[in-house]
């Protein structure tokens, strides 16, 4: 009934447009300079079949004034002739009918190829209504990047794989595999990864065009109300850039992605069942998207210390696009989003819906900020903050950081596998292959342990942190280092400042004790000078045998706390219960012990 009135008054429309005198936007202060957000919208011309049909435009990009676009509906009224409701909206650069798509290519697109080809992510989603140009848009952006990829102006050797899926509802499809089902995951880091869909190498341009072909021929597309070809699912073409100069780098990916069309209720009316249960899909994710899209938006409004909840995990759209959306995210990315609009009076309202979007990321723009460096977690250092922390941290002597991580990240030095971690340490003068060890597991523990508290308590590795590079006294203890020691570059020898919690290495003399008895493992933690139980002392003194009583008693001695073997390898655990008098003449070196409140253990550390 709507769409009849309009029709009928398309001459009134036009005229009251014609007559529209638009008011200046406030200003919005300096331009970013480099946003990791860029926003543009598009509006494609009315086809040939919507003019035929009476329809005429409604949306238009403001002459004179960039980056707005005035939206026009003509209100129905009781009496008299129906006004027009005029709104606008700033939506970042605006690319009219009269705009090719290698114009949106590059100004939109072309700036994040160079970001990729250096080992970040891009990605370019396109939004909108049903029918309102996003895939005529992605295909032909497609199309060009396919070209620049390999036409010489990037600099250096890359490999390039490509894969093609599309997500319907929460299954994803392998488009470059006859459909093939397959999983999307999160790995260690946080990072999505799709599990099962097949990579193509690949070295042309028309190489990559046949890829694009061919998974056109997969993709699942319908008949709408508003397209005759629309796309059903969300179609996503992601290209990983590898250097193979330097494989401890990141590697670069491009992700494009075409979304699936929103329907308004109305325009399902007809539909079969599966066909609601499809649109209802599309609509859900679609939805959980602008969430997404909104609590980015409000992410960095601060006024309150609370961050917003952005629920990137709710379908499998958002978690493939988790990168743009999760605020801990640690791969630093940039992305590009095109807000695709019909132009026609009988589409304001999906416009207006869409524009209102485009308009809330136009906000995300200027306030999206990097998820930065947290000492607690090792996936977000860069390399000057790792080398920082492998000198502080890795023991004494020292690793060298130059030559454990010459130029990687935090995250990239996890991804080393620990052979090739220990050996690296191994080259370092005076590091133990224990050492090298110990270290290894310290760091990997920070890493687990900063991931499985990712939802914001503060984790035993951030404590851990905390009690070893900054001052927090009442969380000292999770490790048996000496505070009083932090940042001294010359520490005296250990026996000249034993004390309480210190845990040592030590001989034991005792020939009658079993290789299975935990005081074999000879660590000890020191609880105080033996005086201060002697009796208790004395028992033990005997259990050690003649020999050892007679050394001890030559010395100073300490009763110590016996440390066994924990039920986890590499484990060990203080028991207090079991205490042993050492003399200071059979201790044989500090080690540090560091408790970890997930396993309940101890470890050695460095
Ligand atoms: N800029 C443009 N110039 C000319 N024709 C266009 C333009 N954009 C879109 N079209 C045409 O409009 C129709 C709908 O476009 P398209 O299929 O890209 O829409 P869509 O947003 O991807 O729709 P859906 O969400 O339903 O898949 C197609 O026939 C397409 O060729």
């Amino acid at each position: 009934m709507m769409e009849e009135f309009l029709l009928q008054h398309a001459d009134r429309h036009q005229h009251l447009i014609r007559q529209f005198k638009p008011k200046p936007r406030p200003n919005e202060g300096d331009p970013v300079t480099s946003p990791k957000i860029t926003v543009a919208t598009r509006i494609r011309p009315l086809l040939d079949e919507e003019t035929a049909s009476g329809q005429v435009p409604a949306a238009f990009a403001r002459v004179g004034e960039s980056g707005v676009v005035d939206l026009h509906e003509l209100r129905r009224v009781v009496r008299g002739p129906p006004p027009l409701n005029s709104s606008s909206f700033r939506v970042g650069e605006v690319f009219g009918p009269d705009r090719n798509t290698e114009s949106i290519y590059e100004d939109l697109v072309q700036p994040l190829l160079p970001w990729v080809w250096e080992g970040h992510i891009g990605t370019l989603f396109a939004y909108g209504q049903t029918g309102s140009g996003k895939t005529y848009s992605v295909n032909g952006i497609e199309r060009l990047i396919a070209g620049a990829l390999f036409d010489g102006t990037l600099e250096g050797q890359r490999r390039l794989h490509v894969s093609i899926f599309e997500l319907a509802g929460n299954s994803a499809f392998d488009l470059l595999n006859t459909r093939a089902p397959f999983s999307i995951l999160e790995d260690s880091f946080g990072n999505t990864q799709l599990a099962g869909a097949k990579e193509h190498e690949v070295t042309s341009t028309p190489d990559l065009l046949a890829l694009i072909e061919e998974s056109a021929l997969f993709r699942q597309t319908a008949s709408t109300e508003k397209n005759d070809g629309s796309s059903r699912t969300h179609a996503i073409c992601r290209i990983r850039v590898q250097n193979p100069t330097q494989n401890t780098l990141d590697d670069g990916v491009f992700y494009l992605v075409d979304l699936a069309g929103s329907e308004a209720a109305r325009d399902i009316f007809n539909h079969s069942a599966d066909r609601m249960k499809e649109t209802r899909e599309i609509n859900i994710s679609l939805s959980i998207l602008k969430d997404c899209i909104r609590g980015l938006a409000n992410m960095d409004n601060s006024k309150s210390s609370k961050k917003p909840y952005i629920p990137f995990r709710q379908s499998t759209l958002t978690k493939v696009l988790k990168h743009v959306f999760d605020p801990s995210g640690n791969h630093e990315c940039r992305t590009a989003v095109l807000a695709c609009i019909g132009p026609s009076f009988l589409d304001t309202g999906a416009t207006k819906n869409t524009l209102r979007y485009a308009e809330m990321l136009r906000s995300a723009e200027m306030k999206v900020v990097s998820s930065g460096y947290n000492p607690g977690v090792p996936s977000t250092w860069n390399n000057k903050e790792l080398r920082n922390y492998i000198k502080i941290q890795s023991g004494n002597p020292s690793v060298s950081p130059s030559v454990l991580a010459p130029s990687e990240t935090g995250e990239q030095l996890l991804r080393l596998s620990s052979s090739q971690f220990i050996s690296r340490c191994l080259r370092s003068d005076g590091v133990s292959s224990d050492q090298a060890k110990a270290f290894h597991a310290k760091f990997w523990r920070l890493h687990i342990d900063s991931q499985r508290n990712s939802s914001g308590k503060t984790s035993t590795a951030k404590k851990n942190v905390q009690t070893l590079c900054k001052d927090s006294p009442s969380e000292r203890y999770s490790s048996s280092r000496d505070p009083a020691l932090e940042g001294k570059t010359t520490v005296p020898d250990f026996k000249e400042r034993i004390r309480p919690g210190m845990v040592i290495s030590w001989t034991c003399h005792s020939p009658s004790i079993s290789p299975s008895d935990p005081l074999k493992q000879n660590l000890a933690l020191v609880l105080c000078p033996q005086i201060a139980d002697a009796a208790q002392a004395q028992a033990f003194l005997g259990f050690l045998g003649d020999k050892a009583r007679q050394v001890s008693q030559r010395g100073q001695r300490y009763l110590c706390a016996t440390v066994s073997s924990g039920a986890l390898a590499d484990t060990y655990e203080v028991n207090m219960w079991r205490q042993v008098v050492v003399d200071v003449k059979d201790m044989e070196a500090e080690v540090l012990l560091e408790y970890d409140a997930a396993t309940r253990y101890h470890h050695i550390t460095v």
